[in-house]
């Protein structure tokens, strides 16, 4: 029974002796007290349960360069310690998404909520100090730094050094790496600040298979904290070793999201990406 039902029951519950109405009212007043503590703690235990599970929700998010449309209406949600693929055909507006969830661009209609949090339009820095961080394209490092110095802007802890298999090239100039030394140092440096939100932009590019598969290992152990990652992908068999779910933008819509064997089998991801793209993963 409600507070309200509690309370419409005692009005309707007239007594000609004054006695008896005192007894019932204070009776009725404890029921409904009663009923509304219950209510109010169900109702912050729901609230406490949705703030913990999700993490990061993409609301209707519209995005224009000039006369070019590139996300139309998208909504994206991931739950905490989830990893989650996007694929789709190059200009589906992947990395627009990813520039509009960490601040780098200002989506034109929509909202971002982070941890319940709405963040929209708040910048990279203070995106970062809140836990999201990203990784880039075209992988960002100082060039003219050592590896160790790099990691050292960051955190003064080196074990990703050698979780990434980097330990031996600590001394060495990041200008002199190797493109798949570079692209794990990058995800290094992303990870040392223990993000909540980690986003990575095509990390299997450019690597060999044996340091794809060390990579993935790394991506499946490193959510066991609870982060969540949202890993653009179109090395697709790469992705599906690592992601829980996968979500299909086409044209800045998304197609379709779901476990990776159905993304594989759904004949709309097949015509507008798959049959092109996943026969030369
Ligand atoms: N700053 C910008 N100004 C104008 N057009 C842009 C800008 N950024 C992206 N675009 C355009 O928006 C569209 C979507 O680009 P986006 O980089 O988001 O696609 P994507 O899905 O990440 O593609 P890819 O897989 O090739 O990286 C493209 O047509 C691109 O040229």
């Amino acid at each position: 029974m409600t507070p309200m039902t509690t309370l419409s029951l005692s009005a309707f519950s007239g007594c000609a002796h004054s006695d008896v109405i005192a007894a019932s009212s204070i009776r009725a007043v404890s029921t409904a007290l009663a009923c509304l503590m219950v209510w109010i703690s169900k109702a912050k235990y729901l609230n406490l349960a949705e703030t913990v599970k999700s993490m990061l929700k993409v609301r209707n998010v519209h995005k224009r360069f000039g006369e070019c449309s590139v996300l139309e209406g998208v909504n994206l949600e991931i739950d905490k310690s989830e990893r989650v693929g996007i694929i789709g055909p190059n200009g589906a507006g992947k990395t627009t998404l990813f520039n509009i969830i960490t601040g780098f661009l200002k989506p034109d209609r929509g909202e971002i909520r982070f941890r319940s949090r709405d963040i929209t339009g708040l910048k990279p820095n203070q995106l970062a100090k809140m836990g999201i961080v990203r990784t880039f394209q075209i992988v960002k490092v100082f060039s003219n730094m050592t590896v160790e110095q790099n990691m050292l802007t960051v955190s003064d802890d080196l074990d990703y050094l050698r979780e990434f298999g980097l330990w031996e090239k600590r001394h060495e100039l990041a200008a002199n790496l190797s493109y798949g030394e570079l692209r794990k140092l990058s995800i290094a440096l992303a990870l040392a600040p223990n993000p909540k939100l980690l986003l990575l932009d095509e990390p299997f590019s450019g690597l060999s298979p044996k340091e794809a598969r060390d990579l993935a290992g790394i991506i499946e152990s490193i959510n066991h904290n609870g982060q969540s990652i949202a890993i653009i992908e179109h090395r697709l068999k790469d992705l599906f070793n690592v992601a829980e779910r996968v979500v299909v933008l086409n044209s800045g819509r998304i197609i379709f999201e779901g476990h990776p064997e159905e993304v594989v089998r759904e004949k709309t991801v097949v015509e507008a990406y798959l049959g092109r793209k996943y026969a030369v993963a």
